[in-house]
């Protein structure tokens, strides 16, 4: 059992060489001696960041520098915070529940790896990114939430045990997606795909990101040869369809569990439909100018014999 935020750190500065915030240059400069892998001719190679967290599924970043780090160890993927002795981590603040909150890991390591926190009922609360948690309810964590147990008060420093997240479990991925692309917000949901806004890593760029299950398109888990099939023939229809007023596709990952990716043109601005709804589109030579453009789109994607349910 880890008796404390301190004793954690501690016991990994001695056994595992990681560093805190307060650790001084000479400490971190041994600690990455100390970490290296021996090659076959005998020589010492230092030991990416990567490597040396692999066996934590998380980190907590303390935003006060009088707090420690807390490490979130792969072995203990369901951790207590509060300030009770039994916890995993003791904070001792004044605002801190005996039993604030839970961390709980679903123990996967690639990018479907979730984090989640609970809120054990705490009496101050518990906030991700300023948002208090509803009393005894769930959040995901992801990489880079802020996390407070108990609100901040104004007249104590001490008194601030706000976290940055880390997510580890996952490391960072080399193929598909997400080495590419940082997935932003969600922008939207269709009869089949989950879309979300994503930055390409190499130029900084934005797209939209949509996201098809295999079970919503076909409704079955696995892909039949012909959905496959189909399927591929509407990419390769997609891919050629270049006009003004149809996204261009310009990216498509297939993952191990059906699950297809396509990275097309982004289109801020929102929905025609909410656009009408709210009642800007308001002259008779707008409605004519939005239907032609739509005509002329479809009639390009009718030469190609596109399915307009994807498109
Ligand atoms: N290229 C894009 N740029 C910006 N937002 C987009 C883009 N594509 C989709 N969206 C947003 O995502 C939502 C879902 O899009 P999607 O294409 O999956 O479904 P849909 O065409 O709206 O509905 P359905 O699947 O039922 O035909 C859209 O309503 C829109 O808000």
């Amino acid at each position: 059992m880890m008796d404390s935020a301190n004793d954690v750190a501690n016991m990994l500065n001695g056994q595992n060489g990681h560093q805190n915030a307060d650790m001084n240059v000479d400490e971190t400069q041994q600690s990455e001696e100390t970490q290296a892998t021996q090659t076959a001719d005998g020589n010492s190679q230092p030991l990416s960041q990567e490597e040396k967290e692999s066996h934590l599924f998380g980190s907590l970043h303390p935003c006060n520098p009088a707090q420690q780090r807390l490490d979130l160890w792969r072995t203990r993927p369901r951790i207590t915070i509060g300030r009770r002795g039994d916890n995993d981590f003791v904070l001792h603040g004044g605002k801190v529940s005996n039993l604030h909150a839970e961390i709980l890991w679903d123990g996967k390591t690639d990018v479907s790896s979730c984090v989640k926190i609970k809120d054990m009922n705490s009496t101050n609360g518990t906030f991700i990114n300023g948002h208090r948690l509803e009393r005894g309810t769930y959040r995901i964590l992801r990489q880079g939430n802020e996390i407070s147990f108990g609100s901040r008060s104004s007249d104590n420093a001490n008194d601030d045990y706000r976290y940055m997240f880390y997510h580890l479990a996952a490391g960072s991925p080399k193929t598909g997606l997400y080495a590419h692309y940082d997935l932003g917000p969600e922008l939207g949901r269709g009869s089949f795909a989950i879309v979300y806004k994503a930055m390409s890593k190499t130029t900084g760029q934005w797209y939209a990101v949509k996201i098809i299950q295999e079970s919503r398109r076909t409704g079955r888990d696995d892909a039949s040869n012909s959905s496959n099939v189909n399927l591929q023939r509407e990419i390769a229809i997609m891919r050629q369809l270049k006009h003004p007023n149809i996204c261009e596709l310009k990216d498509v990952f297939i993952c191990d569990n059906n699950e297809i990716n396509l990275v097309i043109e982004l289109v801020e601005g929102g929905d025609l439909l909410d656009h009408i709804l709210q009642g800007r589109v308001t002259s008779e030579a707008d409605a004519r100018h939005i239907t032609y453009q739509l005509c002329d789109a479809l009639a390009v994607s009718d030469l190609y014999d596109a399915d307009h349910r994807l498109l």
